[in-house]
């Protein structure tokens, strides 16, 4: 999941399109200033321009600018003071800084007042073209960058998370009070209830949100294979170790590393992991040399360490260094009033991953999701609903798509060959949007007739129509009308 997260990829390109870039041009040469507009403008960028310091000042405190073309020496407010002032008031902007007069001191206060480009005259036309391109393509990739940060928070982030029970609600003030802080966390909680997604949103709310978050199952792997994913392994250090290899530690440095079913990590690593914890280093397999990590642990256990501790498998020392702070997950029984969302949201997902069209969802359903207790949470919840979209023939969730564990005695579990009308969670009628017009139509007078005992002139009544049109209309759908 994690790996997906960080590589996802960008589906926009980097081909940068100068006609959504705004460029101001200042320069008191206005001659010079017209000349540079012109050569950017021919390649499509959109320019307006400036003839002195002031009136550059007063354009960037007035307008939107993506790009700022300055010359350096200038009256009153030189091309420096046109840069602090972009730079202060139009963060995302680049500016580009013009000379005659270049001198070593000069440009490397302008690259520190973060000038994209420093550029000497004469100034050709190619050499202008490149650096506005150049500032264009570096705003593109910022831009990038920050709807990719912003759709890891929405997939990752609290948004992320699915609840409306007050249970849940106060497990995320919580987290949303531990995430920006450096401390250690334990999460516990039973198996599926969320403890790998919360510690992901713990992540992605904090400062390290950049650096990678790096998950290991302490229960799959032996001893020898956890130390050696762990801390990383010298070339040679094992017969198997053909090359050298970078541990989880190593590779989260900067970011958090999170360790699930940390109850299941033997004693002799407990040890070597409580070390590293105490001096911030790490020694590969194999090696000698330390290496400072600065990684924050995130670890998980749906175990009672305590328990471990007295049982002699888990050692208090490295328990303590552990819970710093702890989030207790409610097992999904104890947090009724969020299964329904849960249900509905993976229903969703899964609907568009396998290109099924759900239009509703039967009540009884949702009655035995809410009857049932979940011992695997969150998770099984998650399975349940993938089986069911998988299942469904008619688009609607029904008695016949439930999952054996949810079937009661009596269930009829032939699909409707008629759609069925059905109601979502908030009491809507759904299943049938999405059907033709007559369809519904036809349903409607069926039912209408059934309910009056084949009676059309009542039928007629309540449906609002007249008698020979309800005669019609049951001859043209076919209903029998007794
Ligand atoms: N509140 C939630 N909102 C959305 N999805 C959730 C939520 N809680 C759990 N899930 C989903 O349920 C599944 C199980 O969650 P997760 O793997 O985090 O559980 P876990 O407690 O770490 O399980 P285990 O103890 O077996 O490692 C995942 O697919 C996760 O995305």
């Amino acid at each position: 999941m994690t790996q997906e997260a960080q590589t996802e990829p960008q589906s926009d390109t980097l081909e940068v399109q100068p006609d959504q870039f705004r460029v101001l041009v200042v320069d008191n040469d206005k001659a010079h200033a017209m000349t540079m507009a012109e050569s950017l403008e021919r390649i499509g960028f959109v320019c307006t321009v400036a003839t002195s310091g002031p009136e550059g000042a007063e354009q960037i405190m007035s307008q939107p600018f993506e790009i700022v073309v300055t010359d350096l020496v200038m009256n009153d407010i030189d091309g420096m003071e046109i840069l602090r002032l972009a730079k202060e008031n139009r963060p995302n902007c680049e500016v580009i800084v013009v000379t005659g007069h270049a001198t070593v001191s000069t440009a490397v206060t302008a690259m520190q007042h973060s000038a994209l480009n420093f550029l000497e005259k004469p100034l050709t036309p190619d050499k202008l073209r490149a650096a506005a391109l150049k500032a264009a393509e570096t705003i593109q990739l910022k831009r990038q960058n920050s709807e990719l940060m912003r759709r890891l928070d929405e997939k990752f982030g609290f948004e992320g998370l699915i609840y409306s029970s007050s249970k849940m609600g106060q497990v995320v003030q919580r987290l949303q009070r531990i995430a920006p802080t450096d401390a250690s966390v334990l999460i516990l909680g039973e198996t599926g209830t969320g403890k790998e997604v919360v510690a992901q949103a713990i992540h992605q709310n904090s400062p390290r949100k950049k650096k990678p978050f790096v998950p290991l199952n302490c229960a799959e792997l032996s001893e020898h294979l956890l130390e050696s994913e762990l801390f990383g392994h010298a070339k040679g250090a094992y017969t198997d170790a053909a090359s050298e290899r970078i541990g989880r530690l190593e590779y989260a440095n900067g970011g958090t590393l999170f360790l699930d079913e940390i109850g299941d990590m033997p004693m002799a690593t407990q040890v070597k992991l409580l070390r590293v914890l105490e001096s911030s280093e790490i020694t590969r397999v194999g090696e000698n040399k330390p290496i400072k990590i600065n990684v924050r642990l995130i670890s998980a256990t749906n175990c009672n360490l305590e328990d471990a501790i007295t049982a002699g498998t888990f050692r208090s020392d490295l328990y303590h260094r552990l819970r710093i702070v702890t989030v207790q997950l409610p097992p999904l029984r104890e947090r009724p009033d969020d299964i329904l969302p849960l249900f509905d949201h993976f229903l969703k997902m899964f609907a568009k991953k396998h290109d099924k069209k759900i239009r509703g969802i039967d009540r009884t359903v949702y009655q035995r999701c809410l009857e049932y207790d979940w011992p695997g949470n969150v998770r099984q919840l998650r399975n349940f609903a993938e089986s069911m979209v998988v299942l469904d023939l008619d688009g609607t969730i029904g008695l016949d798509d439930l999952p054996p564990e949810l079937i009661q005695d009596g269930d009829d579990l032939t699909p409707p060959a008629e759609p069925k009308p059905t109601v979502s969670a908030n009491g809507e009628l759904t299943s049938m949007v999405g059907q033709p017009i007559s369809e519904v139509e036809k349903w409607l007078i069926a039912e209408t007739l059934k309910s009056t005992g084949q009676n059309r002139e009542e039928a007629a009544k309540l449906l609002g129509i007249g008698e020979r049109t309800l005669y019609r209309k049951i001859k043209e759908y076919g209903l029998r009308g007794d």
